[in-house]
């Protein structure tokens, strides 16, 4: 039998902690605040500074463990940069400006109530209220910052300048989505020596991915740039379509899909525990407690992790994923179990089974969502690396058709409009023959996290061979899909490629058609048609978009 759990006590109590805990939150605030205003004066004494940093320090403590994450990277940031002038490594000239540090903590604080966290986990960072991701780059090379930010903007990031490390206390952490910082930016005079000591706790209030520049394209440097804390980086020059497409890949624009869990479980207060958890992180839960209605269930509900109580009444878990296994499309379904059995033995049966691994009940919250979190990604990878073009990460050519037949015979259903788009690279054959073909297919990729960067995650991209795409979006009538095409093609002739020590740009030309304009069309037809308004394009001066002409 499942073990049972408290949830309800365990919340209740949680909730009274987490509210004392805001009312204390309010005067700790004042008193910062003022101990501030103390420290701006002309003199402050050692005992106001002394204050300021146990306050901060207790701060930095105890806000994430009562839901207040944001906060707590906050104040653990104002804490290092106040130990550093107390301890004299803070430039003396500047003094200490704390000007605006009560109205950091206030904004960490209302971004923590905004995201509203249970059992003090995080909750799924994303800022992207907006639709924008918001990139800082910290560069002191004002041209180059300045180029490398028009050109990520048409990647479909909104970039913001940061000259020195100084700087850096500027940007708002809590809705930062990626920083992008040049090695040399520190202010420290001999800044080529600066390593990971220097920029570990610069950057330790930054929870968004980083990734480095710097001059040198060495094991060292890359090494330097993960002991400070960088997932990525890149040497100068800087190839900044490739940098847009890693920086697509880490933030994973438009592909935000909540991961759909289903649990299996007959203790109903055990299974809500889990789906309050799981859905606080951002994941999409169903839980069914009747065995009988699990092909019913996975057939709707199209799960991508099951977790399964090992001992059900009447059935095992073992036995329900023996009959998943009877079905093609299911057989490979990961299936984690939940399970207070501590026998090696009944554990390595239960996984020579088919299950792929075991959490321990009672269920520890992070470990929960990290193992379903990584599960789901896994497969999600593999069925990407499958059904996806290897140089764009667009669908394949045999992808996009399948996906045309689909979207063809839901318009017949619900008689929704689709438009299909055929796009080539013009001249792109001078492109190889200028460059050489590594910088043809930079070009090609480019054109792939264009693509990704500027249509919604619904519309379907592929590669349709060599240098031509085809792309489908749903509910999008032809003038639409010409206007947006065409504001992508004018976006595209904009991003300056490198080869051979000069600078080049690339145009595109399209033909679009949609399914109400061809109503007895098949979709072999649709795509010819759009090929047609492309050719079209071609003919007529190319870097162009042209619609396709009803019979
Ligand atoms: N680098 C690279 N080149 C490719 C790839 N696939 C096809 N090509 C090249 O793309 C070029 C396409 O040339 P064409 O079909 O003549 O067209 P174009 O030069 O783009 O001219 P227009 O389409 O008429 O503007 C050929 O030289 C192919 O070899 C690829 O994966 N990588």
């Amino acid at each position: 039998m499942a073990d049972s759990f408290d949830t309800q006590a365990l919340n209740s109590r949680l909730d009274s902690l987490k509210t004392a805990y805001r009312q204390r939150l309010e005067r700790e605030l004042a008193e910062i605040e003022s101990a501030m205003g103390t420290a701006r004066g002309n003199a402050p004494n050692n005992d106001t500074m002394q204050a300021l940093h146990h306050a901060l320090h207790r701060l930095a403590g105890s806000a994430g463990t009562f839901g207040f994450p944001q906060l707590g990277y906050q104040a653990r940031a104002l804490e290092r940069r106040l130990a550093d002038h107390l301890e004299g490594k803070e430039s003396q000239t500047s003094g200490l400006s704390t000007t605006h540090w009560a109205e950091l903590l206030q904004k960490a604080l209302r971004a923590d109530e905004r995201r509203e966290s249970a059992l003090g986990l995080e909750s799924q960072s994303t800022s992207d209220t907006d639709g924008q991701r918001h990139v800082w780059l910290l560069e002191r090379d004002v041209m180059l910052a300045e180029y490398v930010g028009q050109q990520l903007q048409s990647f479909g990031f909104e970039v913001k300048h940061l000259r020195d490390t100084a700087a850096l206390n500027q940007c708002d952490t809590t809705s930062t989505d990626l920083l992008i910082v040049d090695h040399r930016a520190s202010t420290v005079e001999d800044s080529e020596t600066v390593g990971s000591d220097y920029w570990k706790p610069l950057l330790a209030a930054f929870h968004c991915p980083i990734i480095f520049t710097g001059s040198e394209d060495t094991f060292h440097a890359r090494l330097q740039a993960v002991r400070s804390g960088a997932r990525g980086y890149f040497a100068k020059p800087l190839d900044v379509p490739q940098l847009a497409a890693y920086a697509a890949r880490l933030l994973k624009m438009k592909d935000g899909e909540p991961e759909r869990v289903l649990i299996i479980e007959d203790d109903a207060t055990l299974a809500k525990y889990c789906q309050h958890i799981l859905e606080q992180a951002g994941m999409k839960v169903s839980c069914l407690s009747e065995p009988e209605k699990l092909l019913q269930v996975v057939s709707e509900f199209d799960p991508e992790l099951i977790l399964m109580d090992l001992s059900l009444p009447h059935v095992s878990g073992v036995e329900l994923v023996a009959v998943l296994s009877q079905f093609e499309r299911w057989a490979h379904l990961p299936i984690v179990y939940l399970s207070a059995e501590s026998s090696p033995q009944k554990r390595t049966e239960a996984l020579m089974t088919g299950g792929d691994a075991f959490l321990e009940k009672p269920v520890d919250p992070k470990l929960l969502i990290s193992l379903s979190q990584s599960r789901v990604r896994r497969v999600r990878e593999l069925k990407h690396a499958m059904t996806r073009d290897g140089l764009t990460g667009l669908m394949t050519h045999a992808s996009i058709k399948e996906a045309l037949e689909a979207e063809w015979q839901s318009s017949k259903r619900t008689a929704k409009a689709f438009s299909v788009v055929m796009l080539d690279i013009d001249h792109f054959k001078a492109v190889n023959d200028r460059y050489g073909h590594a910088v043809g297919n930079l070009v090609i990729s480019a054109v792939g996290t264009f693509l990704r960067q500027h249509f919604r995650a619904t519309d379907r991209l592929g590669r349709y061979g060599g240098e031509e795409f085809a792309l489908i979006l749903p509910g999008c009538i032809a003038e639409k899909a010409v206007q947006l095409v065409d504001e992508l093609r004018e976006a595209f002739a904009a991003i300056r490629f490198f080869g051979n020590n000069k600078q080049f740009y690339c145009t595109l030309s399209a033909g679009v058609a949609d399914s109400h304009q061809f109503p007895n069309a098949v979709p072999d037809t649709l795509i010819e048609k759009a090929d047609q308004a492309l050719y079209e394009a071609k003919h007529s001066g190319r870097n162009q978009v042209c619609l396709a002409l009803s019979d």
